[in-house]
């Protein structure tokens, strides 16, 4: 059986000295949200966290039972709003599912880092689920939090969406703060297109007025173009910006 987690990070009790950013590229003071008065109670996030370790110290075999079998069920909404076909998005449009756990232990000073550093992800649709605040997404000029709604996924637009869309739907830039007293915990399933999947935008979708914004690609290329830039990323979305006609 392949290991599925990452065990870097058992012995690590606290944030490593060398996550602190060089001063020219620390977020920057407000940027923590209360995370008092939201509405939660701690019983419940208790129980919730509680899950998740549960959850994670299974055997893999009992873990994979949990999966769905059918992960396409949120592309109804996109299908619907895009006046595609449903099942547009179904098989190899879909066939790849990740999931990644993130702990973010608390800090005493956010301003001088970051949990996770502003992106967007390459796939197709993230979905995902968080127990505490942390996450923010890039709108209109500014960073927004968005605030955990318990059992409920945020659900991302990602990289693959934007291009299928021809830019009718845009791949959300976030990135993940730092709390200074509680530690943070999320669950995002990615949902992604075969790698040999060619991707390109639907036809009934470009025209004289919107023409094409990207050119086609095989997947597995994008996610190697993305990798190739993860020491110098150049623009937003360094992967995209590669594709733009
Ligand atoms: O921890 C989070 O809320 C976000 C994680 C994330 O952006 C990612 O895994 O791509
Ligand atoms: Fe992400």
């Amino acid at each position: 059986m392949s290991i599925l987690l990452s065990t870097w990070s058992r012995n690590v009790q606290s944030v490593p000295a060398n996550y602190v950013f060089p001063e020219d590229k620390r977020p920057g003071g407000d940027i923590t949200a209360p995370v008092i008065n939201h509405g939660v109670s701690e019983e419940l996030m208790d129980e919730t966290i509680n899950v998740f370790k549960d959850f994670f110290n299974m055997p893999a075999e009992d873990k994979a039972m949990h999966y769905s079998k059918d992960g396409t069920t949120g592309f109804r909404h996109y299908t619907s709003g895009l006046g595609v076909e449903l099942g547009y998005f179904g098989d190899e449009l879909s066939k790849l599912h990740e999931l990644a756990a993130h702990h973010y232990p608390p800090y005493p000073d956010p301003s001088l880092l970051l949990g996770f550093g502003g992106h967007t992800d390459t796939n197709l649709l993230t979905l995902l689920q968080q127990n505490m605040y942390g996450l923010q997404i890039f709108k209109d000029g500014q960073w927004l939090g968005v605030e955990p709604i318990p059992h409920a996924f945020v659900i991302n637009i990602c990289d693959q969406l934007e291009v299928i869309s021809n830019g009718k739907l845009k791949s959300a830039r976030h990135r993940v703060v730092m709390n200074t007293n509680v530690a943070r915990t999320s669950l995002a399933t990615f949902i992604s297109p075969s790698l040999e999947s060619i991707i390109e935008h639907e036809r009934a979708l470009v025209s004289a007025s919107e023409p094409q914004l990207f050119k086609s690609f095989r997947f597995k290329e994008y996610r190697d173009t993305y990798i190739a830039n993860l020491r110098e990323p150049k623009g937003a979305s360094p992967a995209q910006e590669a594709y733009k006609l």
